[in-house]
């Protein structure tokens, strides 16, 4: 850890006497003292001595969990500023804006400094005081007379930028620092944006918690980066109803969770699960060991698959035949089997699940035998009805007439079995579908059966119709545009009671079922009010390359507009031609060099295929290399990335091997475009293009 990280109290003193001559020593002694009031925090809470307060074991663990957390997210990151900016209002804030800090002056940061007093010395980014940070402008200064943004370079504060938003006089500019932090090369996983989160970014992250929004913004809008932060508002904003409901981000691959897992943390928001949706629908008892072919797994997707399970699973209710004779000491009670009928009737016409409804079936029929018992003169009270419930007899009743229904069997009958199927599907799915179905070989067991990951999510769904999903109280989708429709409503059922942030880009699907439209995909999450939003400023590629990127998109996505780039960085975009196959390899090795001359990471992104002879290639040439969500280093800094998992991602430096292959790998042109589009636009200052194969026409 650099010396600069640590400033000790003579270095606050010190600090203080060069505040009264220049301005940024005022800033520095303000930074140095905030610094010691969170290390005095940060002692409290390590001081505190929980040996009196805790009944036993358990709850002492439990409470120094707790107290080890907050010790956690109170700790002063040597890399990143504890304060990034300066709001000084032309009047003190009311109350409710301000929460408790008095004052006109406000330093904002990533969490919240106060002094041995209680008064706060830096608020939390995400206070409504430190909004007018983020949307103040010339336009509407929201009472702002001073807005000043924080240089640093590691800990320490080098710079600082000053708009008088509400001074006629003063035009309005482009952010330098701004600009810095978005060109300051990439090294590690992902980290946050709070010091420059923009205006249109802003209205998303800050959008209530009742409501669901869906963005829709192409490669480097910031899609991501909005959703993370999103979730570190609604926490800070609704932490109590949060805590107990929980919140979930999902993501395409482990290796893009790697690369977004830090940011979170580094917010001070250290309990947000991540998963995959496979991860979702994962079930321990079963194995995923089988792929389905793409013509199926779109049917398997389909959301017409929910329609054929929610019949399949129904059509184990029978119809009662035979009366109900319940033997009680002397005395018999018969309920006909018209009645029985007539309350199975009445439960199937309920809104609940098939579970539920099979739980309280057997009291139903023990009321309809009570009112039997009382007619007949006698006082049955609840413990009698009770009695009734667990009567064999009415046990019986239930198990022919409502039967358990395993939900993992019930999809392997469905895959297996032609009349079953066809039984459930006639009308939903023609008769060639249900034949993409059906697996060539009937499976024996649960156990034996090679499921594929749609099979899962056939279960999961099934599993949902027996019994309720537990329901969390946000969760984030990103790179939702390759989601099928079954796979929406398994994340839709994780939110019923929630809401949902849905992040993704049409132009990037690149599954057979890829998101055509929001609004359907919306329909499917059980969404269908959430508000849909466009990102449309790009922070990632530069303006040279999304513009060569973006003349993919009539053919991959019509109807879209291009990014348009922040990033001026002329030369970031070279196109090789090799004359033969065989010098592409050693041209390959030259590109990664000259890429790795500059700070920051590599990613040389290829067609799937073509990874492995490109490992060889690099470890012939003795450059070490990483794979994607392995963490790039300052001494590690290239990474082989095979283009099915370029999502997501984003290198300083791309070298990208043959586009035509990428193009190949795909079942189809469009995908293959869409996959190629998606390796181009993962470059943050310069994109190597080698070809030997002639390029895409569009890009020709
Ligand atoms: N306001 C901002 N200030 C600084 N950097 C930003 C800002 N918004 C986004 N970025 C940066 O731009 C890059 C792209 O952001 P992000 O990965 O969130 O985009 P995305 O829309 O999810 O892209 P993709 O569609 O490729 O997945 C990241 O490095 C992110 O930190």
């Amino acid at each position: 850890m650099p010396a600069h990280a640590h400033v000790t109290d003579s270095d606050a003193a010190s600090a203080a006497d060069a505040a009264a001559t220049d301005p940024l020593g005022r800033e520095r002694a303000h930074l140095a003292a905030s610094r010691s009031a969170l290390r005095a925090m940060r002692e409290d809470v390590q001081n505190l001595d929980i040996r009196d307060v805790t009944a036993n074991w358990v709850n002492a663990i439990v409470l120094q969990a707790q107290i080890d957390d907050r010790i956690k997210a109170l700790a002063d990151l040597a890399h990143t500023p504890l304060f990034f900016g300066r709001l000084n209002y032309l009047h003190a804030p009311g109350a409710e804006l301000a929460e408790g800090a008095e004052g006109e002056q406000f330093y904002i940061g990533r969490r919240h400094v106060h002094d041995a007093g209680g008064d706060p010395m830096v608020i939390d980014w995400r206070a409504p005081v430190s909004q007018p940070f983020y949307r103040a402008s010339k336009n509407d200064p929201q009472d702002i007379g001073l807005r000043r943004r924080f240089g640093y370079t590691g800990g320490e504060l080098t710079a600082y930028e000053d708009e008088h938003l509400s001074d006629p006089a003063e035009a309005a500019s482009v952010s330098k620092l701004l600009q810095q932090e978005i060109e300051r090369p990439r090294v590690g996983p992902m980290r946050d944006i709070v010091a420059t989160i923009q205006p249109e970014q802003d209205e998303i992250v800050r959008s209530g918690l009742s409501g669901s929004v869906c963005v829709q913004g192409g490669p480097g809008t910031g899609k991501t980066a909005v959703g993370l932060h999103r979730v570190a508002y609604l926490l800070y904003a609704h932490r109590d109803r949060l805590a107990r409901t929980g919140t979930l981000v999902i993501g395409p691959n482990r290796s893009f969770l790697h690369y977004i897992e830090q940011v979170l943390p580094a917010l001070g928001e250290l309990e947000v699960k991540q998963a995959t949706v496979d991860d979702l629908v994962a079930r321990a008892d079963l194995e995923v060991r089988g792929a389905d072919a793409a013509e199926t797994a779109v049917v398997k997707g389909d959301a017409r698959m929910a329609e054929v399970l929610r019949r399949a699973v129904h059509s184990h209710v029978s119809e009662p035949v035979e009366p109900l004779m319940v033997v009680r000491g002397s005395r018999r009670w018969r309920v006909p089997a018209y009645e029985i009928a007539e309350i199975v009737a009445e439960l199937q016409n309920r809104d609940i699940r098939y579970g539920a409804a099979r739980d309280a079936l057997p009291q139903r029929i023990a009321h309809a035998v009570l009112v039997r018992m009382e007619q007949a003169g006698e006082a049955p009270d609840d413990r009698v009805q009770d009695a009734v419930a667990r009567n064999p007899a009415v046990k019986a009743v239930v198990k022919t007439v409502w039967p358990l229904v395993e939900p993992a069997k019930l999809v392997l009958r469905l895959l297996s079995d032609p009349e079953f199927l066809a039984a459930h599907a006639d009308g939903i799915l023609s008769s060639d579908e249900q034949s993409l179905l059906l697996w060539s070989k009937p499976a024996r067991s649960v156990k034996s059966v090679k499921w594929s990951a749609a099979d899962l999510v056939l279960i999961d769904e099934a599993t949902d119709l027996v019994e309720r999903t537990h329901s969390l109280g946000h969760v984030v989708i990103d790179e939702a545009q390759d989601l099928s429709p079954m796979q929406y409503r398994a994340v839709g059922r994780r939110c019923t009671t929630g809401s949902a942030t849905v992040l993704g880009d049409l132009a990037q699907g690149t599954t057979p079922w890829a998101t055509r439209s929001w609004d359907e995909a919306l329909g499917h999450l059980g969404k269908p009010g959430a508000v849909l939003e466009e990102l449309t400023a790009g922070f990632r590629v530069p303006r040279e390359v999304i513009a060569y990127a973006s003349r993919l998109l009539p053919a991959i996505s019509p109807g879209l507009s291009p990014v348009s780039s922040v990033r001026e960085t002329p030369g970031s975009l070279i196109v090789t031609t090799v004359d033969s196959a065989a010098s592409l390899p050693p041209a390959v090795i030259d590109a990664c060099r000259a890429s790795l001359v500059h700070e920051g990471s590599i990613g040389l992104i290829a067609a799937d295929a073509r990874i492995p002879e490109l490992a060889e290639a690099l470890l012939a040439a003795g450059l070490p290399y990483l794979s994607p969500g392995e963490e790039t280093t300052a001494e590690s800094r290239l990474t082989l990335v095979p283009a099915s998992l370029a999502k997501g991602l984003e290198y300083d430096y791309v070298v990208l091997h043959e586009p035509a292959d990428v193009v190949a790998g795909e079942p189809d042109e469009r995908t293959g475009l869409r996959r190629l589009y998606v390796c181009l636009t993962r470059a943050v200052s310069g994109l190597t293009l080698l070809h030997t194969t002639p390029l895409p026409e569009a890009l020709a």
